[in-house]
């Protein structure tokens, strides 16, 4: 399995691009289950998660045209051959389940199993149910698979969510493109990437309005055409470095980044200090800390326009080096503390109450070797290692895989030493 092994104490300096978002593509990849035609995605990032998908979608019968190193991918559902979604190919990410929407929309029927993704939560998939149940869907929840039918067709419903959900509002969403009649989401998620999601949906020829807001309306259509779209950067990616940069210190920019989709992590560096020059216009943001000291500050993820939930295990790497004392607070999933057992052997001083995390800061983070839980907290060891004195061994990375594309490659053209061992090389 292979490792990180980051000699800190560097500065960044120099210019990171951003990638495609992953949270994105997974979605718009799903997007070509509900139509003939083909659909090309460019600014795709090439991931350990979209590579997978891609597979998953292949089982069903999609022709997928992707070759390595390319940031375009074609996908053609022009015949479906299959409408099960094995186990294999859903636990190990949560996206995949969306296909179950768009599968009985085009198929009448389908066999999804139950999702994985990161062990952050229980992460039910209630809101997914309820979205298609009140659309028209039958369905049975039996040995870990849903299985659903519409022998009627989906019908539009008005939809008025519990909590907002990112997935079922993107999930709800795509399948009700072919829904007859009208569906209105209600408490809907705001994240920019059901944005995204929507603008590919309607060069499809959806028509939805709404995305972006708590009220979506969505107006079913016969049939959706192919197109051709650019994914939008990953406000994730680019928030983790800007976090890396002002741990480590230095003057780094971040070329191509969704500033405008970044405002409260912006705000919160700037409060612990850190200098931000945000140019929405250019999508650069650029980061600079030299010798000035990081303050503490509290935060609360909240869905978006808030702190974002997978920013949080990075920004408590930042605040174990801040002056003072920070409080954290989680409130998106239950179990998103993973990271500080790991960050305190790197000499962070974090206690977990609940779900909040009070971390005093410390001077100096010290190295040690250290493991991997999920994708963020990977991220937020590295970003530890980056700022803590001597040889920090980040174990078990398969999760960053998941989501940072080139990571080790983009850190080291700023300076950073960070490089990749597998096992068999030592
Ligand atoms: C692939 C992807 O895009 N993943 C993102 C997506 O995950 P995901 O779509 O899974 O996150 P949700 O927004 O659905 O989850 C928010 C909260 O709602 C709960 N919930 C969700 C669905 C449901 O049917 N019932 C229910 O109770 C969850 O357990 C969680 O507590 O949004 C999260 C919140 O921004 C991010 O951390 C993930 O990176
Ligand atoms: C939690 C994440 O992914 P997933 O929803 O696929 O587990 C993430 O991207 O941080």
């Amino acid at each position: 399995m292979d490792r990180l092994v980051i000699q800190g104490g560097h500065k960044l300096n120099g210019h990171i691009p951003i990638s495609g978002a992953k949270n994105s593509a997974l979605k718009l990849m799903v997007a070509c289950l509900l139509t003939d035609q083909p659909i090309t995605l460019t600014n795709m990032p090439s991931l350990a998660d979209t590579r997978f998908l891609a597979q998953l979608l292949e089982t069903l019968g999609v022709e997928v045209y992707w070759p390595k190193g390319s940031a375009t991918c074609h996908l053609n559902a022009a015949e479906l051959k299959s409408t099960i979604a094995p186990y294999d190919q859903v636990r190990k990410m949560r996206a995949s389940f969306n296909v179950l929407g768009p599968l009985i929309a085009r198929s009448g029927h389908a066999t999804v199993s139950l999702p994985g993704g990161c062990a952050i939560g229980a992460r039910p998939v209630d809101l997914h149910l309820q979205a298609l149940e009140a659309m028209g869907a039958d369905l049975k929840v039996e040995q870990g698979y849903v299985k659903a039918a519409a022998i009627h067709g989906l019908k539009g419903a008005h939809i008025n969510f519990s909590m907002p959900s990112v997935g079922a509002t993107e999930h709800a969403m795509l399948t009700a493109t072919l829904a007859k009649g009208e569906t209105i989401l209600e408490n809907a998620a705001r994240e920019p990437e059901i944005e995204d999601l929507a603008d590919c949906l309607n060069a499809m020829g959806a028509d939805i309005t709404g995305a972006g807001t708590a009220v979506i309306r969505i107006k079913g259509a016969e049939s959706l055409t192919g197109t051709t779209h650019a994914v939008m950067a990953d406000r994730i990616e680019a928030g983790t470095y800007a976090i890396a940069a002002a741990a480590a210190g230095g003057d780094v920019t971040l070329d191509g980044c969704p500033v405008e989709a970044l405002g409260a992590m912006i705000a919160k560096l700037r409060e612990a200090g850190v200098t931000v020059d945000a140019d929405e216009a250019a999508h650069t943001l650029r980061i600079r800390r030299n010798g000035t000291h990081l303050k503490a500050v509290n935060l609360s993820t909240q869905p978006h326009p808030g702190f974002p939930t997978d920013l949080q295990a990075q920004f408590m790497a930042l605040m174990a080096i801040a002056d003072g004392t920070s409080v954290i607070r989680e409130t998106i999933f239950e179990n998103r503390f993973m990271h500080a057992p790991e960050l305190s052997r790197l000499g962070a001083d974090i206690t977990v109450r609940g779900q909040e995390a009070i971390v005093k800061g410390v001077r100096q983070l010290t190295a040690a070797p250290v493991m991997a839980t999920d994708l963020r907290a990977s991220v937020s060891l590295v970003i530890a290692g980056l700022a803590a004195e001597g040889e920090t061994v980040v174990n078990r990375i398969y999760h960053l895989d998941r989501g940072f594309e080139r990571l080790e490659e983009k850190l080291t053209a700023c300076g950073a030493q960070i490089e990749r061992r597998s096992e068999d090389e030592e």
